[in-house]
């Protein structure tokens, strides 16, 4: 039976996990926290799973490396560094990093690419998303991960035509920008809506997390199958067997 080793377990989502494990019949092979150590943890498991903070990543995945062990990354925030972390461990162990591992977020995606693709520039994209009020980071990983679907949508650089946060005189909209906002407080899950806006028309598509169980059934799934797997970097939809 897969063991799995949980990175940031006495958070919101390690709780979520250690639930989810057990529910599959899988085996909890123990967790860390701040000042924990992810050697040994790496050790004892046959994969990891991280939801903590983009601060633990590079001893996490020198870890993950070390031992040879795939690693589930849902920890949002990243920055490009941290990319080029997960690209390099990729180089020798199988690494699975999302900002949602849902499957409606993943299928939401996919649904996000066709329409930015089908509907073209002339629509205008804005993504809006609301979190608890504990959330660190913003906008969240799963709005920058609907972002990139909608940028790749339109064979376009997501760098380049972000905006986030508009606040003051901003001027009218630039044609092509995809704009992000993020709302925060009390308890939700996470709600996120991709908003298309034509003339005279709009199209909405809305995933709303229930709960953040959903979040932990996608991660165990993804680390039972990332131990079938060769070095390399997957994403959700490799999980799901939707497309990118
Ligand atoms: N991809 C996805 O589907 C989802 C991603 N997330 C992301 O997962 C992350 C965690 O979320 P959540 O559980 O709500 O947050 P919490 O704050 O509840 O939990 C974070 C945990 O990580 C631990 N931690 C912090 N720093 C380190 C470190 N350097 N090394 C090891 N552990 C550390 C914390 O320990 P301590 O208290 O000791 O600091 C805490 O136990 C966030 O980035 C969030 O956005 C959340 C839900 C879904
Ligand atoms: O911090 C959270 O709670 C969540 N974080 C992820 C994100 O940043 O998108 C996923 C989910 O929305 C919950």
């Amino acid at each position: 039976m897969t063991r799995i080793g949980i990175i940031g377990s006495a958070g919101r989502m390690g709780h979520a996990l250690v639930a989810a494990i057990a529910a599959a019949d899988l085996v909890h092979a123990g967790g860390i926290d701040k000042g924990g150590d992810p050697t040994a943890l790496a050790v004892a498991s046959d994969v990891l799973i991280d939801f903590s903070s983009p601060h633990a990543l590079e001893a996490t995945l020198d870890a993950a490396a070390t031992a040879g062990k795939p690693i589930v990354v849902g920890t949002t925030g990243l920055e490009e560094r941290h990319h080029f972390l997960l690209d390099d461990a990729s180089k020798d162990i199988a690494v699975l990093q999302t900002g949602n591992t849902s499957l409606g977020v993943t299928l939401l995606a996919a649904l996000v690419r066709q329409a930015a693709a089908s509907l073209g520039p002339d629509w205008d994209i804005e993504i809006v998303e609301t979190h608890h009020r504990m959330k660190l980071d913003a906008p969240s990983g799963t709005a920058l991960l609907l972002g990139q679907a909608a940028a790749n949508g339109r064979e376009l650089a997501l760098d380049s035509h972000k905006v986030s946060g508009r606040d003051g005189i901003t001027g009218a909209r630039t044609a092509g920008d995809i704009g992000f906002a993020a709302l925060r407080g009390g308890t939700v899950a996470g709600d996120h809506n991709v908003h298309f806006l034509g003339e005279q028309e709009r199209i909405s598509l809305s995933h709303l997390a229930e709960d953040r169980s959903i979040f932990a059934r996608g991660a165990v799934k993804a680390a039972v199958w990332l131990c079938r797997q060769r070095a390399g970097r997957y994403g959700m939809e490799d999980v799901l067997g939707l497309p990118a």
